[in-house]
């Protein structure tokens, strides 16, 4: 019989080896469901209209009836991540359905907001993927200390390949398109009072002009600018109360109210932050006695001894966009005292963090 400490000892090591291979084996379920999407299962089950069994899906997917145990453990993987639900239909049948959370339409406005799985496609685009294996030699090799691993793998930075490469552009604006459209949303109700009280806003980076377009429809009397580099605003339409400016942000920013920057911060070093932000304090510093003021949309990632505070998922989330940062574009996630240090460079005397768009808060930055 063996003594309680070596089996003590034992179920230790057979815990390890479930942590270890599930954390390795992680990228399975990204993988699983880059197939799914390829596939386009989410939008055959949800036009579908009721639970659909695997043979349904199967005849629907036009897939050879001997895969039919594959497709079935693909969909077992899935609804274990959360994106799919097997529901009885009857004694013997069970039905596949998207889950409520892998698919959620505005109630109010579905052309408005749509968060659906879709969302993935871009993050596991060869883009994505590839600068991974260039991480350990990046680490290693001093030569790299002025490149990303992003740059070791395509001989350019992301945003060069963004412009060079149409679909991995597309991709992007589309991804960042959706989430103007969701924090857009939120802004509208969340910051009214500000938006009511001051004449114009300056969206920072602000892509193809979502967020602007957004704020400008809810807010007639607001002058909107949506200011970007030349090549994303060519061709946008201005309208009444809305105008598409080209230029660099860190050369100058057209003078407003408010300057929004949403998700810019984060893909800059922080050298580059402090040049940033002079800029806006620059643009925004005539307006002081009017509510003028700096609008950050960004991840405030809490200290370890805080962490307990967010949830798991949050939390996560906050440390793999920071790790995707630092791999594609050298920017990073920040704590407050990180954020603190960036605002005090920068010649700002006061700020407020209110955590109000889910992993990410608004961070208003006083002249
Ligand atoms: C991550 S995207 C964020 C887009 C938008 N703010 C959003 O969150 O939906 C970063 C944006 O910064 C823009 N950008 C990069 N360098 C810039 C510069 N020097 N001046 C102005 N915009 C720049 C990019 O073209 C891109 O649209
Ligand atoms: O390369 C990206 C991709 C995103 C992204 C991906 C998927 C979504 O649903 C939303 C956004 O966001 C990025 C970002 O904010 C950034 O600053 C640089 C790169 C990317």
């Amino acid at each position: 019989m063996e003594l309680p400490n070596q089996e003590n000892e034992m179920s230790k090591m057979l815990n390890g080896q479930v942590h270890i291979l599930n954390q390795s084996l992680k990228f399975i379920n990204s993988m699983s469901l880059k197939c799914a999407l390829h596939l386009n299962i989410p939008e055959i089950i949800k036009n579908h209209c009721a639970p659909m069994t695997l043979t349904e899906l199967i005849t629907a997917l036009g897939i050879n009836k001997s895969k039919a145990n594959c497709l079935f453990r693909l969909m077992r993987i899935l609804i274990n991540s959360g994106y799919f639900i097997s529901q009885k239909i009857s004694e013997n049948e069970q039905g596949y359905v998207v889950a409520p959370s892998a698919s959620f339409h505005s109630t109010k406005d579905a052309s408005l907001i749509r968060i659906d799985v879709s969302l993935v496609a871009p993050v596991l685009q060869p883009a994505f993927v590839k600068p991974w294996d260039y991480l350990t030699k990046w680490f290693l090799n001093e030569e790299f200390c002025d490149m990303t691993p992003f740059e070791m793998a395509f001989q350019m930075s992301y945003w060069e390949y963004l412009r060079k490469e149409e679909n991995a552009g597309r991709h992007f604006n589309e991804s960042v398109a959706i989430d103007a459209r969701l924090i857009g949303g939120v802004m509208i109700k969340e910051c009214r009072e500000i938006f009511e009280e001051i004449e114009s806003v300056v969206d920072v980076g602000g892509g193809t002009g979502t967020a602007s377009m957004i704020i400008a429809n809810a807010f007639p009397n607001l002058r909107c600018i949506n200011f970007d580099l030349e090549h994303v605003v060519d061709g946008l339409t201005s309208s009444e109360n809305l105008v598409h400016v080209a230029g660099d942000m860190f050369q100058a920013v057209p003078p407003a109210n408010v300057a929004l920057l949403k998700w810019i911060l984060h893909d800059w070093n922080d050298e580059e932050c402090v040049k940033i932000l002079k800029r806006c304090k620059e643009a925004v510093e005539s307006s002081k006695e009017k509510g003028g003021r700096v609008m950050i949309i960004e991840t405030v990632v809490n200290p370890d001894e805080k962490q307990k505070q967010v949830d798991e998922e949050t939390r996560e989330t906050q440390l793999l966009l920071d790790m995707l940062m630092m791999v594609l574009v050298g920017g990073k996630e920040r704590d407050e005292k990180e954020w603190g240090q960036l605002f005090a460079d920068a010649g700002f005397t006061r700020y407020k963090i209110t955590p109000i768009f889910g992993f990410r808060s608004l961070i208003q930055l006083y002249p």
